[in-house]
């Protein structure tokens, strides 16, 4: 069998007596669309800060491509291909879809933050980041100010940042928060467009996309795993259905 793409091992968490992830074992496949959901405060946001290095774990392990990562930083996570999805505070509203693509991978490369001008250094930075645009369906807004793109463009452009650092792994925390219903399928669409070509963990409070989009399904409740499976089975789930009983967003 091959390796998973991510491994958790016993992860914990806790705050003095608080324990928000507890014991988290938890087996993430290449090429998989790995969903975490849960009710609210069942920390699955902390899981995703502890897998990205932005929080340190108390105790456990992470393995990324069989590699032990736990001590690593963030930025040595994402120099391994871990990355995390920009949130849209980290968009630049003043520069185009295009420009915001481009420094990410300038930042990726290493190389000086003043680029623009140099024909040269600008097309070898804005053919890739055309093509991180066009997985994500956003090539025809490539030229439009950030800030000007809907909220819906708005999360499609923080996928394609996400993509500007060639990752293995894609965490995404709620990419559906916030967006209507149109705007919320172009989203998805994109998430399915990803889909196979790269592993994603994806933490999302929207059922419908969640049920549709991901090959497996963890279930987290207050920090402890109940359940990994496959979508049909965590819907049929009795212990699952119980964990969301009062929760009107279990489909
Ligand atoms: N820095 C902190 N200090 C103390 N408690 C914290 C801290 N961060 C999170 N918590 C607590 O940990 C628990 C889990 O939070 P977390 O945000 O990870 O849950 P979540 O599953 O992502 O929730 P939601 O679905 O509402 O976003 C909550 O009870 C929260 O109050």
């Amino acid at each position: 069998m091959a390796e998973p793409m991510l491994e958790l091992r016993n992860l914990r968490k806790n705050y003095g007596a608080l324990v928000v992830t507890d014991d988290v074992s938890l087996a993430v496949n290449s090429g998989e669309l790995h969903a975490v959901i849960g009710p609210n405060g069942a920390g699955k946001t902390t899981l995703i800060h502890q897998i990205s290095g932005m929080l340190p774990s108390n105790s456990g392990k992470i393995l990324f491509a069989g590699e032990d990562i736990t001590q690593l930083s963030m930025p040595q996570r994402v120099a391994k291909g871990l990355a995390r999805s920009f949130q849209i505070t980290s968009i630049l509203p003043g520069f185009s879809a295009l420009e915001n693509v481009s420094l990410a991978i300038q930042a990726r490369s290493g190389s000086s933050f003043r680029f623009f001008g140099n024909a040269a250094q600008e097309r070898a930075l804005n053919e890739p980041a055309m093509d991180c645009l066009t997985h994500v369906g956003l090539s025809a807004r490539a030229h439009i100010p950030a800030g000007l793109l809907s909220h819906g463009e708005k999360r499609q452009l923080e996928l394609a940042i996400g993509l500007a650092t060639e990752p293995k792994l894609l965490l995404l925390d709620e990419p559906l928060a916030g967006t209507g219903h149109d705007e919320s399928q172009r989203v998805v669409e994109t998430l399915r467009r990803l889909k196979g070509r790269l592993t994603i963990v994806l933490i999302e409070h929207d059922m419908e996309a969640v049920f549709s989009l991901a090959d497996r399904v963890s279930v987290l409740v207050y920090g402890r795993l109940i359940a990994t499976d496959t979508p049909e089975r965590v819907r049929a789930n009795p212990e699952v259905r119980a964990a969301y009983l009062g929760e009107e967003e279990m489909v």
